[in-house]
């Protein structure tokens, strides 16, 4: 419990309150265990630090928390609870709350967090939604009003309160912002700016770990009361006279339930008397971890209200709350949770029993496919996994569609960059290069293949010639022959002839084996010139192309010996 007095005075400020209070009221004294007296000096940063930090983490693991400031009217309950408009370093309770709580969110990667906030206010015994969007063009009695609705297990439910659900501090802030320039602010003469209502702020957080269906729900109340005054003492009339009568009685019946509370074997508490203790029923009694900050206003003529709200504090003190974790399993969870079961146990079931399926999927079928591959594509997380069951219908529809829009991919790449280092000036040129290259590479090949052609040509004449020759020769030396061989004695001419005939008789096989390779290889006119050339550069790169050069040159010679030893036979003969 936070004890916080607004007075200014700071030299020996904390001796002065103790001893005023010590000699006012005796036992005193006691009240203050557990009580931090706050000077204004130290500031909103310490009563931040004494009130919420506690209340906070409870908040943050799942717990119910309610910060609530109580005080007479202009001793700093506000200024306390929302803060002052003049300083950054003023700022109260709930922006270094949110501040707090959404740091916290932001490091703890472990769990989903949803925050979202709803803003009460309860004026003369009415709830208003300070964040309906009508507040402003409305007057109040035009607005809805928040009733309260109760469950068989005696949970509260607010109808016409709207959730709004703040995913950074500063949507969050600006929800404050909204709610308190809707908040019923008077004139009094205690205070310039008096709040005529009470006014809930609630902080709905929710939590789950990914993948889980259990959810915990924690609520945080940040609660600023209504001032109580003495109206005999400020004198006040009319409108502001009949919200001092609404706020002084709800704060007795606010009392009233504290005093059952405090008290042992009390069986009834007067929770339903009002409006705020039916709503602040948890936080006064029940699950929930409750902060209170009394304000105090020092001056020596407001010294009986500040020893009621001590007397107030020392009640309150006394009251001990059970506060339990509020974790639940989210229905809906559980439902896909085990529908995904139902699911895989079938595609195993599928597997096992190798049922094949062969007729065709259906279009919508197969729309759902690529969507899911849409999706599975786009999930950041790396452990997600595309699900499309036992059917290898559906396996290989899905790898067809990743194919094409991979390919897809890959052509709107190509023409991605052909079209960022397009330069449309220099297009042009660039293919008439290109053309003018091919022309000159097409050039050179028709002059190489002529060459070869005309080589061809020529080494084919050389070949008939050889033939003809050599054919000549045969005949010539047929005629030579008497008797002639026997078959089958091949031995025969060499004995008659010795070496040179021979050499002219293969050289005539060598010609005949030549053409009839003509005729194998489909006649060489007949070749296409590709093939020719290719066939030349066969032949010259072959291993033996070296032997056979050499042996031609034998062949030639050993043609021109035997030519010459024919000449020399034929004069013989016409000697003979
Ligand atoms: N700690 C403080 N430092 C500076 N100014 C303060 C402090 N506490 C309160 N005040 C100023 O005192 C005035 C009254 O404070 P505030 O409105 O918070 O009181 P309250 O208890 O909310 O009153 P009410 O019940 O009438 O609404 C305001 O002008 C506020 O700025």
């Amino acid at each position: 419990m936070i004890l916080k007095t607004k007075h200014n005075q700071s030299h020996g400020y904390r001796e002065v309150v103790v001893d005023l209070l010590q000699r006012s009221w005796q036992q005193f004294l006691g009240i203050f265990q557990g009580i931090f007296l706050v000077d204004i000096l130290e500031g909103q940063r310490t009563i931040m630090y004494a009130s919420s930090e506690s209340v906070l983490r409870s908040v943050l693991a799942g717990y119910n928390g309610t910060i609530f400031a109580y005080g007479q009217t202009g001793s700093g309950k506000t200024f306390t609870i929302t803060g002052g408009a003049e300083r950054y370093s003023d700022r109260g309770v709930i922006p270094r709350t949110l501040s707090h709580i959404f740091e916290q969110l932001q490091k703890d990667s472990s769990k989903i967090y949803t925050t979202r906030i709803s803003y009460l206010e309860i004026y003369n015994e009415c709830g208003y939604d300070l964040l309906d969007p009508r507040h402003e063009a409305s007057s109040l009695e035009d607005l809805p009003k928040v009733t309260i609705l109760e469950d068989p297990d005696q949970n509260i439910h607010l109808k016409n309160l709207s959730l709004h659900q703040a995913t950074t501090e500063e949507e969050a802030l600006n929800l404050l912002f909204l709610g308190d320039t809707n908040r019923m602010i008077a004139e009094t003469p205690m205070n310039q700016a008096s709040t005529r209502s009470h006014c809930i702020f609630t902080i709905h957080l929710s939590s789950k770990e990914p993948g889980s269906a259990t959810v915990r729900h924690a609520k945080l109340h940040l609660v600023d009361l209504a001032g109580s005054e003495r109206v005999a003492k400020t004198g006040v009339g009319g409108q502001l006279l009949t919200e001092a009568k609404y706020i002084n009685l709800s704060l007795h019946y606010l009392e009233q339930v504290i005093i059952a509370l405090s008290e042992k074997h009390r069986s009834h508490i007067p929770y339903r008397n009002s409006m705020m203790t039916s709503v602040l029923r948890d936080s006064l009694g029940g699950n929930c971890m409750t902060t209170m900050i009394a304000t105090l206003s020092l001056e020596k003529r407001n010294i009986d209200e500040s020893i009621s709200t001590c007397r107030f504090a020392q009640r309150v003190a006394l009251i001990k709350n059970e506060a339990v974790l509020n974790e639940e399993i989210d229905p809906r969870l559980v439902i896909i949770r085990l529908q995904k079961e139902i699911q895989e146990l079938k595609d195993e079931l599928a597997i096992v029993t190798g049922e094949r399926r062969t007729e065709a999927l259906t279009e919508a079928e197969l729309i759902q496919l690529e969507k899911l591959t849409a999706s599975f594509l786009e999930d950041q997380d790396p452990e997600s996994r595309l699900e499309v069951g036992a059917d290898m219908r559906k396996i290989h529809h899905c790898f067809h569609h990743l194919k094409k829009l991979l390919n897809d991919k890959k052509i709107l790449g190509k023409s991605t960059v052909s079209s960022e280092i397009k330069d449309p000036d220099c297009q042009e040129p660039l293919k008439e290069e290109e053309y003018k290259k091919l022309h000159d590479l097409l050039k050179q090949r028709d002059n190489e293949i002529n060459i070869l052609v005309n080589m061809l040509k020529k080494e084919k004449k050389k070949a008939q010639d050889a033939l003809h020759i050599s054919s000549m020769n045969r005949s010539e030396f047929r005629h030579s022959q008497s008797p002639p061989f026997p078959p089958g004695n091949p031995e025969g001419p060499r004995m008659f002839l010795s070496s040179a005939p021979m050499q002219a008789q293969d050289f005539s096989i060598c010609g005949y084996r030549s053409s009839l390779l003509h005729k194998k290889t489909g006649m060489r006119e007949e070749m296409s010139l590709g093939r020719q050339e290719a066939f030349e550069i066969f032949k010259r790169d072959h291993a033996d192309s070296v032997t056979i050069d050499d042996n031609k040159q034998i062949l030639k010679q050993r043609f021109s010996e035997a030519k010459a030893l024919g000449e020399s036979i034929n004069e013989a003969r016409s000697k003979i």
